[in-house]
């Protein structure tokens, strides 16, 4: 059910997987009407801002504590930030999530929205509507089948990887949204070096975003230098005031933004 030796997973890691491979699918195939992500990273590059896709984060294993807020209250300040999209998490055991989090605000906003979790089986496409799913290199057994299952379907697909074997793996499968993250799953270690160097080797016609790890203005500065279409930010979203941090990074490139 995955590529790397489970032994060199961190053990939280490993116990997300495990509830990963327990949780069940959904009965009916579904069908989904997307928002193009693409569209709409475009029309914030059009606005002079930098596309963000904030993340509704409640808690994870490198989190302290929990953040209790009505998460569509929560992604509708991210939208007003001014986030090209959304990630919501909808894995329970470990992040807070929920796929009713993620159906309510999907509701309740306009912009893409991501369905964040660590899917293995086609059938967990079929839980819940999102306009952009992600699927995890690691962790995927046939990369290729599952990303066109999720196609078949509606969804867009954000396949994520973390080295040059699995950006190589991603592209073989036709991924054409792909993220680079700087979080190694097998220690949990965060490194933007990870990006710089994995971006690289990557085509300019596939749509690229730098994910984890990123809690300055520098760092967002950093990451498109690097490349990076868009990122990806959870932890420094969450941690405050919510809709001046999204403002903050989306005006990261602007001349008048100096802090870091
Ligand atoms: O965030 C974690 O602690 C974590 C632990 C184990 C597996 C995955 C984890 N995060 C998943 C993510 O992809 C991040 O939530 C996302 O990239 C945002 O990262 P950040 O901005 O660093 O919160």
């Amino acid at each position: 059910m995955m590529n790397a030796n489970e032994d060199e997973i961190a053990p939280a890691v490993r116990s997300i997987l495990a509830a990963a491979r327990e949780r069940e699918g959904g009965s009916e195939r579904l069908a989904v009407d997307a928002r193009s992500l693409t569209d709409a990273f475009a029309a914030v590059e059009a606005d002079g801002r930098v596309p963000i896709i904030a993340e509704v984060k409640p808690t994870s294993p490198t989190t302290e504590g929990t953040r209790d807020d009505d998460p569509v209250e929560l992604a509708q300040a991210m939208v007003e930030g001014g986030a090209a999209a959304l990630s919501v998490l909808t894995e329970p055991a470990h992040f807070g999530g929920s796929t009713e989090n993620l159906r309510r605000i999907r509701e309740a906003v306009d912009v893409p929205v991501l369905r964040k979790d660590f899917i293995v089986r086609e059938d967990q496409l079929d839980v819940v509507e999102s306009d952009v799913v992600l699927l995890i290199a690691r962790f995927v057994d046939d990369l290729s089948e599952l990303l066109d299952a999720a196609e078949s379907r509606g969804f867009q697909v954000l396949v994520e990887v973390h080295d040059s074997d699995e950006l190589a793996e991603a592209l073989a499968a036709g991924a054409s949204i792909i993220g680079i993250n700087n979080r190694d799953l097998a220690k949990l270690e965060v490194d933007l070096a990870t990006f710089e160097n994995v971006a690289t080797d990557v085509p300019d016609d596939v749509t690229l975003i730098a994910e984890s790890g990123v809690s300055t203005v520098d760092d967002v500065r950093r990451m498109r230098a690097a490349g990076a279409d868009a990122l990806l930010v959870g932890t420094a979203i969450m941690d405050g005031e919510v809709v001046e941090n999204v403002r903050r990074f989306t005006t990261a490139t602007q001349e008048s933004e100096t802090e870091t």
